[in-house]
């Protein structure tokens, strides 16, 4: 690229030189004739040579054309490959760190990155880039023909150079600094931005809009002004340059009007052209390499993210059936979520068996859902091993781990697009297995009333599903996924007890050769559990089969379940649960 660069432009200083000759050659002729009008016709008949020269000059501007495209096109390639390649390794890098940049790093943080510095690199950094660069190409071949013409130019040339990288280097260092503020104060713009939009109903049944526009207006001045002053300092940057570059064309003229006499007019023509075509160029290009130089900035904070550390480099594969049982093993486990914070979890054991139903009990705060956060390498594991059919998981790579385990949280995930790319988002499945798992949660008809059936649009968090559709068309996900491990964290929490219901039953059905961890706050959800573990304090207080656990009376479970005014009723179930297990007869 940098040679096309050098080839358009020489071929473009060598058009010029060759202009100049012809108009010397021209007036060599016209002086050698005494100025003799009557001889003028010849003059120009034989300057021109029968029109070969203007052909020739035709073929040098169509020359410099080509390689100007030539010279275009390479740059475009290269700098779109360089966009992507950020824009790629941001993204990667982004989504492989650690659990706790997310927790650390704003939303718009992360969206400024992806939003503001990508669409600097896309489009500001290659115009910058380019003018930078044909102003460098420009100024050094105007330099160098100014020189060619009158020699002495050379010292106010490396003179004026000399001056301009000094205003450059004084402005620029204040201006980067700016443009870093500015950077960094537009990511409460965006924080605020979408807070309020996903509180907007909020915002409005309080009528606290004119708050919240003051503040965003507020967050929008501190962003603006760097901005502004930013602008004002190139501004005041250019216009300095601009009196240099002034006063180095008149220095220019000067030196041929005091200093030499100069004897061919296309000399002189082509220095003061060469010139004046400083003036807009020269101060445009310093501009733009300070614009560039500021705006590195984007792709200064687009390498930081793409370092970011990873959360894991483990490069191994399992068997394709892994795991065959879902048998699921805690063994003395201490999980905490930040390295320098107290445990969450200690020294955990319990064993899951195939098939096994458990439910996870406990108060808020016990550290439920801290093991689900522990089974897919969420929060950090100190001491102690976990393993899934007998493999560690800590030597399991997290794509392959967090793949293989199918989680119904308590708030429902779904994506904007259609009910297909949602239930099967990599596009896998038939459409058959999809309608099949939709009528295994109730919804087939449902999904099929509506106009496009499996192309029904979702919305932005499905917001256009209810509470309960949402969390069917996610276990409708877990359904199709088919997994050997599914984890209930509080997924019946919010919904009504006839969803309630099917999900229960669809649990049943479609799950019967599955290991389901249920995390509950409600005994009632769990009462059919094949086990039931209770925690406190992230240790496991009690771990048995429920009807066992309700004949404890000192027992926590019996406590939580006593707290209920259905005691008596989950009592039953547990004993009928218990009674119907081989070898368990009460009667
Ligand atoms: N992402 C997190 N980062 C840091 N600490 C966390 C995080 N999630 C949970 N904790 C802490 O871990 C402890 C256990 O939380 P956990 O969510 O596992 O409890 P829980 O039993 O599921 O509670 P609940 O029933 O209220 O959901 C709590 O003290 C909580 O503050």
């Amino acid at each position: 690229m940098a040679l096309l660069f050098l080839v358009a432009h020489s071929v473009c200083a060598f058009n010029d030189n060759f202009l100049r000759n012809w108009v010397n050659r021209v007036q060599t002729i016209y002086n050698s004739t005494d100025g003799n009008h009557t001889t003028e016709g010849a003059i120009f008949g034989d300057v021109y040579e029968s029109a070969h020269i203007l052909y020739l000059y035709s073929f040098l501007l169509s020359t410099l054309i080509v390689f100007a495209l030539l010279r275009s096109v390479a740059f475009m390639f290269v700098c779109m490959c360089a966009s992507n390649n950020l824009h790629s390794n941001l993204y990667t890098g982004v989504v492989a760190t650690k659990m706790r940049f997310f927790h650390e790093t704003s939303q718009g943080t992360i969206l400024n990155r992806f939003s503001s510095d990508i669409k600097s690199v896309d489009q500001d950094l290659p115009i910058q880039f380019l003018d930078f660069l044909n102003a460098v190409f420009t100024v050094s071949f105007i330099s160098l023909m100014v020189t060619t013409v009158n020699e002495w130019m050379i010292i106010c040339t490396i003179l004026t150079l000399v001056i301009f990288y000094y205003i450059k280097q004084w402005c620029l260092r204040t201006l980067r600094d700016i443009k870093r503020i500015e950077d960094s104060r537009r990511s409460p713009v965006y924080d605020h931005l979408k807070a309020t939009m996903s509180g907007i109903t909020t915002i409005r049944a309080f009528g606290v809009q004119n708050e919240l526009k003051d503040h965003f207006d507020d967050l929008q001045d501190m962003h603006t002004a760097p901005s502004y002053i930013g602008m004002a300092g190139m501004r005041a940057f250019g216009f300095w340059l601009e009196i240099f570059v002034v006063l180095y064309v008149a220095l220019v003229l000067l030196s041929f009007r005091l200093f030499l006499n100069e004897e061919y007019g296309g000399n002189v023509g082509f220095a003061v052209t060469q010139a004046i075509s400083l003036t807009g160029i020269f101060q445009y290009g310093m501009r733009q390499w300070g614009a560039l130089e500021t705006r590195m900035t984007a792709v200064e904070r687009i390498l930081e993210y793409s370092n970011l550390e990873p959360e894991e480099t483990i490069k191994k594969t399992m068997s394709a059936e892994w795991p065959i049982h879902g048998e699921i093993s805690f063994n003395q486990v201490s999980v905490k979520y930040f390295e320098e914070e107290d445990l969450v979890l200690e020294g955990l054991s319990f064993d899951v068996g195939k098939r096994e139903k458990i439910g996870i009990v406990g108060r808020t705060g016990a550290g439920k859902s801290t093991i689900l956060a522990a089974l897919l390498r969420l929060a950090y594991i100190e001491r102690g091993k976990i393993t899934i059919d007998g493999v560690d998981i800590s030597h399991i790579p997290l794509s392959i781990l967090r793949s293989n385990i199918s989680i119904l949280p308590q708030e429902p995930k779904l994506f904007a697009g259609t009910i297909r790319t949602n239930l099967d988002p990599f596009g896998i499945y038939q459409d058959n297995v999809l309608w099949s798992a939709l009528e295994n949660v109730e919804l087939k008809t449902f999904i099929a009333k509506r106009p496009n059936g499996l192309q029904a649009m979702v919305d932005v968090g499905g917001m256009n599903f209810s509470a309960g559709e949402r969390q069917l068309i996610c276990f409708a996900r877990a359904i199709i996924m088919r997994n050997k491990i599914l984890v209930l964290d509080e997924a019946t929490a919010n919904v009504d007890s006839d969803t309630d219901k099917k999900i229960q039953s669809t649990l049943a059905r479609c799950f019967g050769d599955c290991t389901v961890l249920t995390i509950a706050h409600r005994v009632e959800t769990v009462i059919n559990s094949d086990r039931i573990l209770v925690l406190d304090k992230g240790r496991r207080v009690e771990f048995d089969h429920p009807y066992q656990l309700l004949r404890n009376k000192s027992g926590t479970f019996y406590k939580l379940a006593s707290e209920t005014k259905t005691f008596d009723n989950l009592l039953e179930i547990a004993r009928q649960n218990f009674n119907r297990i081989d070898g368990n007869n009460l009667e």
